[in-house]
């Protein structure tokens, strides 16, 4: 071989040692690190620590409480809002729906109170934080608007205007963060369209049906008054404030397309009855919230779960602010409805997200690297003490719902599901540290009271978000400790503390300690 050729050998050495190997272009690993990193960032933090004894007493009081309700996947779908088989969704119109919904499900939370913050109507009542994401797309989805499409967010129909509509506010406030939503959608539909869409199905939306959907949006009146219908017509009850400039392009929109916000109905959440009834606080496990504020939601009194069967379930209650108005018919048969109020265009099903699935082989690991690889937004890595950090909150999160929702079958099976840890948002390490499982510095302590943001990035965030991961799984390793057969895993306790954050924030309207606030994509 003389010098100018090249020793492919050795380039392949090269790329495999520093990470650029071409393998890794066709095959990703389904460990996806994320632990490790945890448990470095635990090992290494110095304003947050996990406290033994709260996590040994959490852990019991989660299992009891999770036996007591036989938390399982089904819990995922008694959520009112999440999209169900039985509801004449269609699996690639779960997955899609999932898809979308993980893509944008980061940075809910507001600086104003329950009446004015950002919040969506529909089946006649009002839904903030995780559920007015949910309560966006089944509207617009009811409104004939594919915003569950990859297909759509690329093409020419889907202009800021048509997104802005999906997502507008039933108060001044739009939902935080709408420009970078809009623009994750346009470019996880470019990267879904390139690397996983089908060569036969066409390139952009069929134009005339997407027309058709657009055309729903800013029809002049619709047959029924439907608040589950984007609303149309009404002028715009108020200016839309400068700072909103997503209201602001709206009122730019001619009236008849502008959406109506009659905010008159609007309830206070926090003095709803409370449908859950107060328990005593769970034991050995000191609550921030003192006994004399009124009921807490410990976890050894179950959630009435078939209340959650027949009506809005417990944790989307803290979004419901209006009065009751009877709900809105389900999307299959607002389909019906909608074939003889206008002719409800059919979009072609998108498989792209189907062969992203496919691709994973059944490993939530490997979705989850797979993810992180193709989507720079689902690529939530950050630094920490000099070393870089993958925390993947919102991949992890997708593998999770999928799981939920199919129960574990078919899109949703995945063989190491077990190996998908906590999400590292902002609502379960404020359950953590009311729990008395987390425990913060003086001065992180002060900075989250205290109600000031951090940034995103900053190390009080990074140790809360991974120290919130390990305690997950030393909770997990607690239970399974004690009860080898419980059969619960990060993702289950997960969802369960997310939950309970949700019914005690509804029934003592707030937790005692704040959430931090950090204003970011990545959860
Ligand atoms: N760790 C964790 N974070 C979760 C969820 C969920 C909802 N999951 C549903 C699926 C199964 C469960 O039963 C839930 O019904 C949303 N979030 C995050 O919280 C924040 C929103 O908070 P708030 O503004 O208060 O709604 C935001 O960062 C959002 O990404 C979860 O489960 N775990």
């Amino acid at each position: 071989m003389d010098d100018d050729d090249i020793d492919l050998d050795l380039l392949d050495l090269l790329r495999q040692r520093f990470g650029m190997s071409n393998q890794q272009s066709d095959e990703v690993s389904s460990d996806t690190g994320v632990l490790n990193d945890a448990k470095h960032i635990y090992d290494n933090a110095i304003d947050v620590s996990i406290d033994m004894y709260g996590t040994k007493a959490a852990a019991a009081s989660i299992h009891t409480a999770m036996e007591q309700q036989s938390y399982s996947t089904n819990a995922w779908s008694q959520h009112d809002l999440h999209p169900k088989l039985s509801e004449g969704f269609s699996e690639v119109d779960m997955v899609n729906f999932i898809f979308t919904m993980d893509l944008l499900n980061f940075s809910f939370w507001s600086e104003l109170d329950a009446e004015s913050r950002y919040q969506v109507e529909y089946r006649g009542k009002r839904w903030t934080g995780y559920n007015s994401l949910v309560a966006c797309l089944r509207r617009a989805l009811d409104g004939g608007v594919p915003i569950t499409t990859p297909r759509f967010w690329s093409s020419a129909q889907a202009t800021d205007e048509v997104f802005k509509l999906v997502f507008f506010s039933a108060t001044d406030e739009q939902i935080p963060l709408l420009e970078q939503r809009i623009a994750l959608l346009r470019e996880a539909g470019e990267v879904l369209n390139e690397s996983f869409g089908d060569p036969e199905e066409p390139e952009g939306v069929d134009d005339a049906v997407a027309e058709k959907g657009a055309q729903l949006l800013s029809a002049e009146e619709s047959d029924t008054p439907d608040e589950g219908q984007l609303i149309e017509g009404v002028e715009h009850e108020s200016e839309a404030p400068d700072s909103n400039q997503g209201e602001a392009a709206m009122s730019n929109l001619p009236p008849e397309s502008r959406p109506a916000a009659d905010r008159s109905q609007l309830i206070g959440g926090a003095d709803q009855e409370s449908e859950v009834p107060g328990s005593a606080l769970i034991d050995g496990a000191v609550s921030d919230v003192p006994p004399e504020s009124g009921p807490d939601v410990g976890m050894n009194q179950p959630l009435r779960r078939t209340e959650r069967e027949s009506e809005t379930p417990v944790s989307a209650q803290t979004d419901a602010l209006t009065s009751d108005v009877p709900p809105k018919s389900s999307p299959a048969s607002f389909a019906l409805e909608a074939k003889e109020r206008k002719a409800k265009p059919e979009l072609k099903p998108d498989h792209s997200v189907m062969r992203l699935l496919e691709k994973a082989e059944h490993s939530a690991g490997k979705l989850v690297n797979l993810l992180a690889k193709h989507f720079p937004c689902f690529r939530d890595e950050t630094r920490f003490d000099g070393k870089k950090v993958r925390l993947l909150k919102r991949a992890q999160i997708l593998a999770a719902d999928l799981w939920g929702a199919f129960n574990g079958q078919d899109y949703g099976h995945f063989d190491d599901v077990d190996n998908i840890t906590m999400f590292a948002d902002y609502r379960v390490p404020q359950m953590l540290h009311s729990l008395s499982v987390l425990t913060y510095s003086p001065p992180l302590d002060n900075r989250i009271r205290t109600l000031q943001p951090m940034d995103s990035g900053h190390s009080w965030e990074v140790q809360l978000r991974g120290c919130s991961i390990w305690a997950v799984e030393l909770i997990r390793r607690e239970i399974l400790r004690v009860h080898p057969d419980a059969g619960v895993n990060a993702v289950l306790i997960d969802f369960f503390l997310y939950d309970l954050a949700k019914d005690k924030e509804r029934v003592a309207g707030g937790l005692a300690m704040p959430h931090h606030r950090t204003r970011s994509i990545w959860y």
